[in-house]
């Protein structure tokens, strides 16, 4: 049986970097304030819900255009190593959707605290992904552009899910995330945490146990699952540019999930269905915060996350168990019907 939705008391939201980027422009300080108050604009009905709220931002545009700035001004000034773009990318953004968050809820006269944290995240040193980069991070290019910037640069490009050129990054998985204690903590004192973004600052740990850096961006939406598990949030949701999650994406046979078995999502991952660097690692952290605790996982677009919370819209993906229950009237809910609160409440 379908089980009635219900506000859920701890909340993890994984928003993406390019939902902070603006399409348009070349992300100005106003562009970016701009897209930050839309982005607390969308997410104030999930910020004036009496819950505990962690947010986990994304930060592929924003640490590929430093890159791109440390390589264009190397002359003049000393680049930078990419463990500390990402804390760069990480204080940045915490601090334009912390101070946007906090005005939205001002203005809706429910006034909540909201903090970053500067997040390090331990990774294995033996991850393979150091030698394969996948992560795309910063603007679009043409292929004849990108291929000239790989050449002058030095860096590795790779076509973006049919958007375009990017560059491309080594993305290990999150192993450990420090000081998650104090996410906890906070979260409990009904601030909103933002933590872990940018996937969190990748470290690696020597055998004396110190930590340091290492040149990689970490997927957030996989930091995000694994801070969800530790600290006990059953439920996650991933916003990002699309409404749903679609098999056969961006073909004439498109189909937009509306509700997907774990089953069935490890299946179309295998079939690839998810391309590397952008559906893939949301669907891998699905599958991963659902095999170690989760309950739940939504994955919408910014301007659904409402009424994908209320089972309006949105892919959700459940344990095999929650989804057998269904009829064929559900099944269905997969070629495009729109499932509301009301008709679950008779299904
Ligand atoms: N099967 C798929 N279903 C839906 N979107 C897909 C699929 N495969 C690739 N995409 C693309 O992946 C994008 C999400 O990845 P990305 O932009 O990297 O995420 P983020 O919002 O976290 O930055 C979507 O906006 C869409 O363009
Ligand atoms: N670090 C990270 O996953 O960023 P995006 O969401 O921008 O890809």
């Amino acid at each position: 049986m379908t089980q009635p939705f219900s506000v859920p008391r701890r909340l993890i939201v994984a928003v993406g970097g390019n939902a902070l980027d603006p399409a348009e422009g070349r992300g100005t300080p106003e562009e970016q304030k701009a897209i930050a108050a839309a982005t607390a604009r969308a997410m104030l009905p999930l910020l004036e819900l009496d819950n505990q709220l962690v947010v986990v931002h994304g930060n592929g545009p924003q640490v590929g255009k430093l890159l791109l700035a440390n390589a264009a001004a190397q002359d003049r000034v000393a680049p930078q190593s990419l463990d500390i773009l990402v804390a760069q990318t990480q204080g940045a953004l915490a601090y334009i959707l912390a101070q946007a968050f906090e005005n939205a809820l001002r203005e809706a006269g429910n006034p909540r605290h909201v903090v970053g944290l500067v997040t390090q995240v331990e990774v294995d040193r033996h991850d393979p992904a150091f030698a394969n980069p996948t992560k795309p991070v910063g603007p679009f290019f043409s292929e004849a552009q990108a291929k000239a910037l790989a050449a002058e640069l030095g860096v590795t490009v790779r076509e973006d899910s049919g958007r375009g050129w990017r560059y491309v990054v080594p993305s290990p998985k999150p192993k450990h995330i420090c000081d998650v204690s104090l996410v906890e903590a906070l979260m409990c004192g009904r601030t909103v945490v933002i933590a872990g973004g940018g996937g969190g600052i990748p470290v690696l740990r020597d055998e004396a146990g110190r930590r340091r850096g290492v040149e990689a961006v970490i997927d957030k939406d996989l930091t995000a699952a694994v801070m969800a598990n530790v600290l006990g949030i059953r439920d996650m949701m991933i916003l990002t540019a699309v409404p749903r999650v679609a098999i056969h994406f961006g073909k004439p046979e498109q189909l937009d999930l509306a509700r997907a078995s774990l089953s069935e999502m490890k299946r179309y991952l295998a079939q690839g269905h998810f391309p590397a660097g952008s559906m893939g690692p949301k669907i891998e952290a699905a599958i991963r915060f659902l095999e170690t605790g989760g309950r739940r996982v939504i994955i919408t677009s910014l301007e659904t996350a409402v009424p994908a919370l209320m089972g309006e819209t949105g892919t959700h993906i459940v344990h095999d168990h929650e989804a057998e229950g269904e009829d064929e009237a559900a099944a269905d809910a997969n070629s495009r019907l729109l499932r509301t609160p009301a008709a679950l409440a008779t299904a």
